[in-house]
């Protein structure tokens, strides 16, 4: 699928700045130079930057410049400046080829006030502007960034599913969360790593914190990134071979059709390498993109000559990513759709296996709708799957975040002052 990506807020910036560094160094294309990014202040980057200058634009300059204020995590000023300066953004999305793309992805951080509210002021004008669907992925605040953040991300997160097609949310507080590492570690997992099997659902890595700038977040957006690239650019892998059971656009566009709140889940398995020239002729090939990709004969380590083998590989990682921490934790038996990515080597692609993965969630998740596709990618050193939760009802987060902004907002009537606190980036 072709996206363009744009980022709006500090947030939003640095995750579609981290997805572009995945798209380039997995060899994916997924948006073509179709980039954004919107913002009330230059952000931080935590990876190299790849949004060139001339896709970077600033609002709200002319009221800095009148009054020395700035957004500071105010949604509604940050709404009321970007309705303003309608044009500068209508202007900017002139540089976006729409003849390329099936859809585009706003990303933000809805806590505070740029991303929350000029975030759903980009989606409502390119909704006017353009026949194509409109996806936002909403990050949610984390619990101790406080009371005022909690009602922000609420009353953003509202006026993002109204405006988008479907908003694939993100929850900083499940993701943040390094002091327990076995929090949101399936049992899979668990009984998978005692046993020696090195399948990985990669939340079991702690969350690096380092520096300010984004530093904290770094972890939290190459995890994200990655799930977002590799379930959006399926397929668009430069040179990969075609496969019957391609993942196609228009699937993960009706998965998504659902609109509301959606949620992905993410398991990996790294696969046995080849070793003396075989492991030479495929490193030339990978520094030369443009060579054909190679059959240097089949190596039994790693071709996966054991179907039933491939066929319980395949169906135990379809159960580990609907197991896994999810982008935003929720009961995936409340998704209204479902749609299943697998990627790796295709001669490692077992469709027995896969059929047998998609069985299982129809099973366990009681989805009717779940659709399936691959994606082969014969430099892969890892298989891995993705899933989509779409539309998911039952999120005890989102419950709780607007439980708070509902107290808070009591309190502010009754007592008539803030007692939240807000967090700059
Ligand atoms: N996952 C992730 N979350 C972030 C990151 N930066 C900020 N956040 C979250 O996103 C929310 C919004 O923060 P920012 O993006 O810095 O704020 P903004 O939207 O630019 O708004 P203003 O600061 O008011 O201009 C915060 O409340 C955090 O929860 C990031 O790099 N990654």
């Amino acid at each position: 699928m072709k996206l363009a990506v744009i980022g709006v807020g500090n947030a939003g910036s640095r995750i579609v700045n981290q997805m572009l560094d995945i798209e380039q160094s997995s060899g994916r294309n997924l948006c073509n130079g179709n980039t954004l990014l919107v913002n009330s202040t230059k952000p931080a980057f935590d990876a190299p930057e790849h949004v060139p200058e001339e896709r970077r634009l600033t609002i709200g300059d002319v009221y800095w410049e009148a009054d020395g204020s700035d957004i500071d995590g105010n949604p509604d000023l940050a709404a009321e400046i970007a309705r303003e300066e309608k044009n500068d953004l209508i202007r900017a999305f002139d540089l976006i080829e729409f003849h390329q793309i099936h859809g585009i992805l706003v990303v933000a951080g809805l806590g505070r006030g740029t991303g929350g509210g000029a975030g759903a002021v980009v989606i409502e004008q390119l909704k006017e502007i353009c026949d194509d669907p409109v996806y936002a992925v909403g990050v949610l605040p984390s619990d101790s960034e406080g009371e005022q953040s909690s009602l922000n991300a609420a009353r953003s997160l509202q006026s993002f599913v109204a405006a988008a097609d479907n908003v694939i949310a993100f929850d900083n507080d499940a993701w943040e969360d390094d002091d327990h590492p076995d929090d949101g570690t399936p049992d899979s997992a668990v009984d998978e790593a005692e046993s020696g099997d090195d399948a990985s659902t990669d939340d079991d890595a702690p969350v690096a914190k380092d520096d300010a700038a984004g530093g904290d977040y770094t972890r939290m957006n190459v995890e994200l990134a990655k799930r977002l690239v590799t379930l959006f650019a399926a397929g668009e892998i430069r040179g990969s071979s075609g496969s019957e059971n391609l993942m196609d656009p228009s699937d993960i566009m009706r998965t998504l059709d659902t609109g509301g709140v959606s949620s992905i889940g993410y398991a990996s398995v790294d696969l046995p390498q080849p070793g003396g020239v075989r492991s030479l002729l495929r490193s030339v090939q990978d520094r030369f993109s443009w060579m054909p990709e190679g059959d240097w004969g089949s190596d039994p380590e790693i071709d996966g000559d054991d179907g039933a083998t491939d066929a319980a590989k395949i169906n135990n990682l379809v159960r580990q990513a609907a197991d896994s921490k999810l982008t935003l934790p929720c009961e995936i038996t409340s998704a209204d759709r479902a749609l299943i990515l697998l990627s790796g080597p295709s001669r490692t692609l077992s469709r027995k296996g896969f059929e047998g993965g998609r069985y299982w969630l129809e099973q366990e998740a009681d989805i009717v709708d779940v659709m399936a596709g691959d994606e082969p990618h014969d430099r892969a050193t890892e298989l891995t799957v993705v899933i989509l939760f779409s539309n998911v009802t039952d999120v005890a987060r989102i419950d709780a975040i607007q439980e708070r902004a509902v107290e808070y907002q009591h309190s502010l009537r009754t007592e008539g002052t803030p007692t939240g606190t807000t967090n700059s980036q």
